[in-house]
């Protein structure tokens, strides 16, 4: 038996996927290594999924585009059911890794009833509620006695928090808070799993004490009877309705008639409210938003992920579907062969791994931020709501294109559900929205860079942290960038550097010219908010890079670091020209070097080209995680193609009731009136 260095290789597959794996030059379990940031969890996501495959009663038991709304949500409660009382058979209790793993592969990317359980309810007890509080709540949470969300979001307000509607109230005579929704747009709208499936909630609502609003606060509240489920007194609550996606999720409305909660249930642990009404304020004035960031910090792999998904199903594809010719006295080629085809595909391949690793580095710095808060050190809280917010903005939003990319690069098919492209594309899309709409997230970037922009105008540019620290740099006068050695990635580095610096130093004049020709700072910030914008897209493009570029250093066999640097060529090249304009603008880079850029984009589409397949294999997903008829594993696309449309419901009968009940009367009635 041969052992080839891509894992994925199994008789009778496809053979034209098959001669693909063969050409792959490196060990696909070392690559998923890489990916998933350890051999250890990269083992364990391959064990979990083979016990998966083994069990039957945790598969779909038809195809979910096949399924109406309710019987999703019914399948997932059914698995969710099972996932929860065998755990501990198939992953390490308390690993939040491998229970990523074995929801995806179960459950899969439509959401589920405990979604925002495990995504913000389990991490807003934990970073926010006091020891005491955390012994009557959290364990209850994770042991799953109770359902949770968090519902911050209104029907009328979501983006800006000072506004929300909702309020509590305290009541010093019964030492409660009041919860009220006092207009329609004052509904909680939007929270995941809040419609039917919670019974409890982190609501985030105005704190009123005396009559001063305190802004902001988060607070523990029942919402449904433990035994019964029905909706406690006071309590107005309901599905949001069908989204474009995501739709086993309930995302819900919530409403509060003067709802009384005890003053213990706001959450306590850095923030108090004494008895007499007395407030004690947090160490950091927005330490209430742990939650947000949580997610913000975790999403940058879960985007990855999903733009892998959409890529494994396109490049696979690619590689067993043939249509048209290079050389007209050939074959038909693969249509991976065409340069179009890989130009659409291999950059978002680089792109995919680039945001894997900066998703890493991102998970590490929320960790130590959230250890450091524990004992009161705030410090690092502003460099991560920086970087998180730019990264969440920048990340969901590639992925978005790179998905809609890959489906069109799968023609037809791709727009068949039987791809379920449409679903990748529908559930990854929503995080351009949630956890901060991306333009209100990179302008939350953009105040750091401002501030940033202004230490250097000031002569303090050894004041900067790390992640600005080349803002106070100065720039070589023109890009060496055609006389770098092809190994090295410095005067890339150093490019983009110089563009995000240009753009932020730029912006920031902009907006404080602005103010000193006497615009009020607001006013000034708006007039100069798309330009900013700019500064923080092109700041996280950099940081993206430089996450990629540490990676590749990192990275000791020789085979994974040729591939890895391969890409990473692509990756830069790709980059600068998509961000020419900004390049070109100063003079800094020639039009002839950007034909040296090109050139190198091309060499690099085509020495990645034997690699494709081996590159989204490595992320190692299941034919079940994957839900693709075009994705599939085995490459044999046409014949599954053919049996998923034939056990659509609609093929359950040769003659639908709609023709015996509409169609045919029309047809019988036009024969007879021409008769
Ligand atoms: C846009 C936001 C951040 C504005 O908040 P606000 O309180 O109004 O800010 P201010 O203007 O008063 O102050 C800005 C000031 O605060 C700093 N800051 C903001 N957030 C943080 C933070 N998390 N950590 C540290 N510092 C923070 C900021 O840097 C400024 O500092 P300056 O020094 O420049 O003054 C806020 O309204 C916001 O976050 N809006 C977005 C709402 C949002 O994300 N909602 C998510 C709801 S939950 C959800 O979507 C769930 C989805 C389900 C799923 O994930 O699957
Ligand atoms: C799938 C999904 C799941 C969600 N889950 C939850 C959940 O579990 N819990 C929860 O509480 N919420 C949830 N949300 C709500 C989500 O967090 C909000 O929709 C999001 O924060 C955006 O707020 P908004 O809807 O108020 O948008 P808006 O703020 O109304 O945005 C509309 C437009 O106005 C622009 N805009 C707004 N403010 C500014 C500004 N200051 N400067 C410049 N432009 C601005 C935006 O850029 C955007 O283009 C979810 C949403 C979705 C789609």
């Amino acid at each position: 038996m041969v052992h080839h260095q891509n894992k994925a290789i199994r008789e009778g597959d496809n053979p034209d996927l098959t001669a693909e794996r063969v050409t792959g030059t490196f060990d696909t379990h070392s690559m998923a290594a890489q990916i998933y940031n350890s051999e250890a969890h990269a083992r364990r996501r391959r064990e979990i999924t083979e016990i998966i495959a083994k069990r039957p009663e945790l598969h779909d038991t038809k195809p979910f585009p096949f399924m109406t709304r309710e019987e999703k949500i019914l399948e997932s409660s059914r698995k969710l059911t099972l996932i929860t009382k065998h755990m501990n058979e198939i992953i390490e209790p308390n690993n939040s890794n491998e229970m990523f793993h074995l929801n995806n592969e179960v459950l899969g990317i439509e959401g589920h009833p405990m979604a925002l359980h495990g995504i913000m309810f389990i991490p807003a007890l934990t970073a926010q509620a006091s020891e005491e509080q955390q012994k009557k709540w959290l364990t209850r949470a994770i042991n799953r006695e109770i359902v949770g969300t968090y519902a911050q979001t209104e029907l009328g307000h979501g983006t800006n928090l000072q506004n929300l509607e909702t309020t509590a109230t305290y009541d010093v005579a019964t030492q409660e808070f009041v919860l009220h929704t006092p207009t329609i747009t004052g509904l909680k709208w939007w929270p995941g799993n809040l419609g039917k499936s919670s019974n409890y909630a982190v609501v985030v609502a105005l704190m009123f004490i005396k009559g001063k609003n305190y802004g902001p606060h988060t607070f523990m509240v029942p919402l449904r009877d433990e035994k019964t489920h029905q909706p406690l007194k006071g309590i107005t609550i309901g599905d949001i309705g069908p989204k474009i996606a995501y739709n086993v999720t309930d995302n819900g409305f919530l409403g509060f008639d003067h709802y009384r909660i005890p003053r213990t249930n706001l959450l306590m642990r850095h923030t108090r409210v004494e008895p007499d009404g007395t407030y004690v304020k947090p160490p950091h004035a927005k330490i209430n938003y742990s939650a947000m960031v949580h997610v913000r910090s975790h999403m940058i792999t879960g985007q990855a992920i999903m733009l892998s998904y959409a890529l494994t199903i396109a490049t696979r594809y690619s590689s067993v579907r043939r249509q048209g010719q290079i050389d007209t006295t050939q074959p038909e080629v693969k249509v991976l062969e065409y340069q179009t085809q890989q130009h659409r595909l291999f950059p978002y391949i680089a792109r995919a791994y680039a945001f894997v690793f900066a998703g890493a580095e991102t998970v590490k710095l929320y960790e130590r931020v959230l250890e450091e808060v524990a004992t009161g050190n705030v410090s690092l809280m502003a460099d991560l709501h920086a970087l998180t917010s730019g990264l969440k903005s920048v990340v969901s939003h590639y992925t978005a294109q790179g998905i809609e990319q890959a489906r069109m690069a799968c023609g037809g098919h791709g727009y068949s559900q039987a791809s379920y492209m449409s679903e990748i594309f529908g559930v990854a899309v929503g995080g351009c929205t949630y956890e901060g709409e991306n333009m209100v997230m990179l302008l939350q970037l953009a105040r750091y860079l401002v501030k940033s922009a202004s230490l250097v105008k000031t002569g303090q540019s050894s004041k900067l942290g790390p992640l600005v620290a080349y803002l106070g740099a100065k720039s070589d006068s023109t890009s060496l960038i055609d006389r770098t050695p092809t190994t090295g990635f410095a005067e890339y580095v150093k490019t983009f550097q110089h563009i995000a610096r240009r753009q932020t130093l730029k912006a920031a004049d902009k907006f404080f010219g602005l103010m000193e020709k006497g615009e009020k700072r607001p006013i000034a910030w708006n007039k100069s908010s798309v330009e900013l914008n700019r500064a923080s897209r092109l700041h996280t493009r950099l940081y993206i890079v430089e996450a990629f570029v540490r990676r590749v250093e990192e990275v000791a066999d020789p085979r994974l670091k040729e591939v890895l640097t391969d890409l990473l060529h692509l990756h830069v090249n790709y980059e600068l020209l998509d961000m020419s304009t900004y390049a070109l603008e100063d003079g800094f880079v020639s039009s002839s070097q950007l034909d040296y850029v090109r050139d190198q984009l091309y060499f690099y589409l085509a020495k990645i080209r034997p690699n494709a397949v081996s590159l989204v294999d490595s992320w190692e997903f299941s034919d079940q995680e994957l839900r693709s008829v075009l994705g599939r594993r085995d490459g044999h696309v046409y014949e599954n193609l053919f049996a998923w449309a034939k056990a659509s419901p609609l093929n359950k009968t040769d003659v639908l009731p709609s023709v015996d009940k509409y169609l045919k009367p029309l047809m019988e009635s036009a024969r007879a009136s021409k008769l």
